[in-house]
């Protein structure tokens, strides 16, 4: 969407998606605090949605139907990350997505603009860092597609022939800090995953494999939010789940299921008051 000499027109859209992690290490921490990870991160075909102008001045429009939880001033990701590549862009923010809630949505909206910017403007590349100082999870979340994150997430590899997967995203409505939860942890040396994935042939296949794994940072959440154990007992006892685990530092936990229509019957069977419900589609 620009002409030939770089030179921005138009506008630009960018569905900013919900990242899961089907695997959570913490393995370590470095001297500055900053948590050494090992995780299976995929995302969901629901997320944010973002339409980028070129403009003379920043402007932030936020709406939908999460917009509250979210601030519009100068500290809103997308904001930063536009300050961050020299771009004065006016967005709007259509927030899906609940905020602080494991699932990247703040990350995920940083990586959309940096994205974006890159096709409004061919002759900028992304940063070099991939976006890692404007939050850990941006350079996964650039890629937007199924990767092993680990470092401090600064160290993103593809995962190819991820078998068609189809999850409930449960959020009880509780926002849950992830800088608290890193730092409630009661162990910071776990092992990581194998150093070499295996590749697994379906759904149920890989959440076999993933109930070997773990999320670290699950029982530090339910100590501090006990709702969250009460969303993983409700999404395993529904039919046909294969896994159910947390994402990220909570509080939005997932339910893995063989197929669209079990992920569908499941999300209707988890509907309760204040408790944010989707099925979707994961890669
Ligand atoms: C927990 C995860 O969601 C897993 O994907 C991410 O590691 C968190 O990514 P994020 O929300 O983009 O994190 P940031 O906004 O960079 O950091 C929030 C806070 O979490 C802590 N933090 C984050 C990432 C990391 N590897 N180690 C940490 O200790 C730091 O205290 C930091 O102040
Ligand atoms: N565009 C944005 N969307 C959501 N939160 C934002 C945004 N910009 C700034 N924030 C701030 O970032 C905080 C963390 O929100 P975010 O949704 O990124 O957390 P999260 O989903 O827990 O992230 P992660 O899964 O990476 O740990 C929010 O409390 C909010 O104040």
């Amino acid at each position: 969407m620009a002409t030939d000499d770089g030179v921005p027109k138009g506008r630009h859209e960018e569905l900013a998606p919900a990242k899961i992690n089907l695997t959570l290490h913490v393995t370590g921490q470095r001297a500055d605090g900053y948590h050494l990870l090992d995780s299976l991160v995929v995302f969901a075909d629901l997320g944010d949605r973002l339409t980028l102008t070129p403009a003379d001045a920043p402007a932030l429009h936020v709406a939908g139907p999460m917009a509250q939880a979210v601030p519009t001033g100068p500290e809103n990701l997308v904001l930063r990350a536009a300050a961050s590549m020299g771009v004065a862009l006016d967005i709007r923010l259509d927030k899906h997505l609940p905020a602080a809630a494991g699932i990247g949505g703040g990350s995920a909206d940083a990586a959309a603009v940096l994205r974006g910017i890159v096709a409004l403007r061919p002759d900028m590349g992304l940063p070099t860092d991939q976006g890692l100082s404007l939050g850990a999870d941006v350079p996964v979340c650039l890629r937007a597609r199924a990767a092993r994150m680990r470092g401090i997430g600064e160290q993103v590899d593809p995962v190819e022939d991820l078998p068609p997967l189809h999850a409930v995203l449960v959020n009880p409505g509780v926002a849950v800090s992830t800088a608290t939860i890193f730092r409630s942890l009661a162990r910071k040396d776990n092992p990581p995953m194998p150093a070499v994935l295996p590749v697994w042939g379906d759904a149920a296949t890989l959440a076999g494999w993933l109930a070997g794994q773990r999320n670290d940072m699950q029982a530090a959440a339910i100590a501090a939010a006990p709702v969250v154990g009460q969303v993983i007992a409700a999404i395993a006892a529904t039919d046909g789940c294969l896994l159910a685990r947390m994402s990220g530092s909570g509080a939005t936990c997932f339910g893995l299921y063989a197929d669209a229509q079990a992920a569908g019957l499941a999300a209707t069977s988890l509907a309760r008051p204040g408790w944010w419900v989707r099925a979707v589609r994961l890669r």
